[in-house]
């Protein structure tokens, strides 16, 4: 583990730390009941005057995989942008880059997986067919000067192979980064990584992809979520992927929680004196607004404390 001092001397310099990722699909394509379009519509105003930098919009898949996303360009179409705020969305294949780009998105993501299992499940190919089709999507996205970010799911487990090993993560994310990806989130999908497995990984994927173009994307089925970004910090990882509540899940991987909740990254990151630009009362509303629109409890340990006045 590196110098903590040290470390958090360096993560200061950084600003906008926070993406609010995936808190929208992420956690929409786990509910099964559908959510009202001006629902997601509302809560996606909300944030964007949080002082988040990027909100994860939707996602233009399947809605035959997904139903709860079929509404993708009703509420990409619907949203006031902000100024300064990136409304990225999910593109997995050239049918759902173009329906974005017609629906107005500026920036998508691709996203492949370090396990050979959970991207069949989850994108119905193979990790090598998934690669020639972000292809396609990046070089149509560079032609409309659209960054593509990438994702690499199971980088620290697999809910189908276990174990996954650190240098197949590395493997993956330098596909993603050699092929135009300007960022790379290493995602915990099942949110089973610890402090130790974080390191070990990051440290064998920093041999191919620069730490400046990584981003960390922790879900918190096993509580280790908040240890494990402090780690990916200490080696230099200045975005952090988080959902509003804790919500979130992933449909091909059963079980797993939501990401971590936003709020408790930027109640992290604000004692630790990071300045991230982002107002945790104004993360703390919009996480009320959704839970109580849907009935849900949120899952920030921030947000309980805050409502017993503690
Ligand atoms: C990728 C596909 C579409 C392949 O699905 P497929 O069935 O293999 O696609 P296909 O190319 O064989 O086409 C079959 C049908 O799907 C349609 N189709 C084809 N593409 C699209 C599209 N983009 N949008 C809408 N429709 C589409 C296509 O038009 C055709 O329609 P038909 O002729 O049968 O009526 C499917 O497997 C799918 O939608 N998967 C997405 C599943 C998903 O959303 N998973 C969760 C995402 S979150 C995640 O992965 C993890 C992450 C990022 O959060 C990080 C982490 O925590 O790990």
């Amino acid at each position: 583990m590196g110098n903590f001092p040290t470390a958090v001397k360096h993560c200061l310099s950084y600003e906008q730390l926070i993406k609010d990722y995936p808190w929208l699909r992420g956690w929409l394509q786990e509910e099964k009941e559908v959510v009202p379009t001006k629902v997601k519509i509302q809560l996606i105003d909300m944030l964007s005057g949080t002082g988040l930098s990027v909100i994860e919009a939707t996602s233009f898949v399947s809605s035959k995989w997904v139903p709860q996303m079929s509404d993708h360009s009703d509420v990409l179409r619907g949203i006031q942008r902000a100024p300064h705020v990136q409304y990225p969305v999910l593109t997995p294949n050239m049918q759902g880059f173009q329906d974005a780009v017609a629906a107005g998105a500026t920036e998508v993501a691709v996203f492949g997986s370090a396990s050979e299992t959970f991207s069949r499940k989850n994108i119905n190919c193979s990790i090598d067919d998934s690669m020639l089709k972000f292809k396609e999507v990046i070089k149509a996205a560079k032609e409309q000067q659209i960054p593509v970010r990438g994702y690499v799911s199971c980088a620290l487990g697999c809910p189908y192979e276990g174990r996954i090993e650190p240098a197949k993560v590395a493997e993956v994310a330098s596909m993603l980064y050699g092929i135009g990806c300007y960022e790379i989130s290493l995602a915990d999908t099942i949110g089973v990584g610890t402090p130790g497995s974080m390191l070990q990984m990051l440290q064998r994927v920093t041999q191919e992809v620069p730490i400046s173009a990584l981003a960390v994307h922790c879900h918190d089925t096993y509580g280790q979520a908040l240890a494990n970004i402090l780690t990916a910090l200490q080696m230099g990882v200045s975005v952090v992927d988080s959902a509003v509540a804790g919500l979130g899940g992933c449909p091909y991987a059963e079980g797993s929680s939501g990401n971590v909740s936003t709020e408790d990254v930027v109640y992290m990151l604000h004692g630790m004196g990071i300045e991230t630009g982002v107002n945790l009362d104004k993360v703390m509303e919009a996480g009320d607004f959704i839970c109580s629109a849907l009935n849900r409890k949120t899952n920030s340990k921030v947000s309980l404390a805050r409502n017993r006045k503690l």
